[in-house]
């Protein structure tokens, strides 16, 4: 795997906007890092949440990813398979649906043994004015990225306490104390969520439970082309082509985050050389919120 992107380009194209190119840099963790510790990464099949199964994996860890479609979960086994060279599980879950957590739960605990790490990566994002927000499309987000991490981290509580290391991950959004304009419901969650970050550290501390969260900028994956600015671009002239592209010149080390930025944060987190290290919101950004303004 490798893991530092280098900036695409001022000219680039679309196929390069969305896979900023990577340095061959070996992976930098021990390949023991996380050896016998077990992972779960909801929404691991695509973008950030693949990254992490691979990166994660190559730290020595057995991770099991979920997201609701069989289809993909089993083109990402594979996919991991191919870069990392070692098996990951996975399962079909909703979120959303607490029957479906309860299976995840018990199929992570009779494939691998308890979960030492838990990963909340799974969202759900369109954009929307906040005028016309609907109830539903409030809720389908809510849903999703806030009742999903609460159900999901709180299905493993006793895995978590069980290890005697357990490691809570949640991905945010940077800078979202300013809002997120065109998308309020999942600025709304993801600012709830370093909340609940918080709570669960001073909790659960005392149980050798730390929980932190990452806050990624602008990366440019599938699933934020598909489900935020229309289809993946045809032309880097595309509206979210330019928007990306207007980022990227914004962000001080001057490039899109990778998905590999994202994944090298939550390999770090989980392990024990973060052992001190809890309840805390970890920008991942290239720098973006020093140029937002006061
Ligand atoms: C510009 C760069 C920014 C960088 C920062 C990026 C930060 C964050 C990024 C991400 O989170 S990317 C993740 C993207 N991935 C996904 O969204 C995953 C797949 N998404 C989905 O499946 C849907 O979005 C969904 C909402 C989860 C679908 O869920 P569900 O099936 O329960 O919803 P529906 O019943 O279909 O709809 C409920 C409600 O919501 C409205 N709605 C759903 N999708 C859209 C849409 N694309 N556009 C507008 N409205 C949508 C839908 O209309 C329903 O409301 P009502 O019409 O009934 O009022
Ligand atoms: N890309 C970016 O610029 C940024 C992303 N983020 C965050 O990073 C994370 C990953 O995003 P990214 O990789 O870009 O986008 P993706 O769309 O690739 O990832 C979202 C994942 O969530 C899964 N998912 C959605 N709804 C559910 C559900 N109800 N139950 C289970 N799984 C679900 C999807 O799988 P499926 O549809 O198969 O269920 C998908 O794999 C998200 O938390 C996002 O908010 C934060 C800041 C910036």
């Amino acid at each position: 795997m490798t893991v530092v992107g280098t900036p695409a380009p001022a000219s680039a194209g679309p196929a390069e906007t969305l896979e900023p190119r990577a340095m061959t840099v070996p992976f930098p963790f021990s390949p023991s890092l996380l050896a016998e510790r077990v992972a779960v990464v909801t929404g691991g099949a695509t973008g950030i949440g693949l990254a992490i199964a691979c990166a994660l994996t190559e730290a020595g860890a057995s991770v099991v990813i979920t997201s609701r479609s069989a289809e993909r979960l089993t083109a990402a086994e594979m996919e991991v398979a191919r870069r990392t060279g070692r098996p990951v599980w996975s399962l079909p879950c909703d979120v959303r649906e607490e029957d479906d957590v309860a299976r995840l739960r018990d199929f992570v605990s009779a494939r691998c043994g308890a979960a030492a790490i838990v990963v909340n990566n799974a969202a759900a994002n369109f954009r929307m004015p906040a005028e016309k927000m609907t109830g539903r499309a409030m809720r389908a987000v809510l849903d999703t990225d806030l009742l999903g991490t609460y159900q999901v981290t709180r299905a493993f509580f006793d895995d978590l306490r069980s290890t005697g290391h357990g490691s809570v991950l949640s991905i945010g959004i940077a800078a979202v104390e300013r809002g997120f304009p065109g998308y309020s419901h999942a600025g709304a969650a993801k600012a709830a969520i370093a909340s609940l970050t918080a709570s669960w550290a001073s909790e659960w501390g005392p149980h050798g439970i730390r929980a932190n969260c990452i806050a990624p900028g602008p990366v440019p994956t599938k699933g934020v082309w598909e489900n935020m600015l229309g289809q993946p671009p045809s032309s880097a002239a595309d509206a979210g082509a330019q928007a990306f592209a207007q980022y990227a010149q914004a962000v001080p080390l001057r490039r899109l985050g990778t998905p590999q930025d994202v994944a090298a944060a939550v390999v770090f987190l989980s392990s024990d050389l973060a052992g001190w290290i809890t309840g805390v919101t970890l920008t991942v950004d290239g720098g973006l919120n020093l140029t937002l303004g006061p």
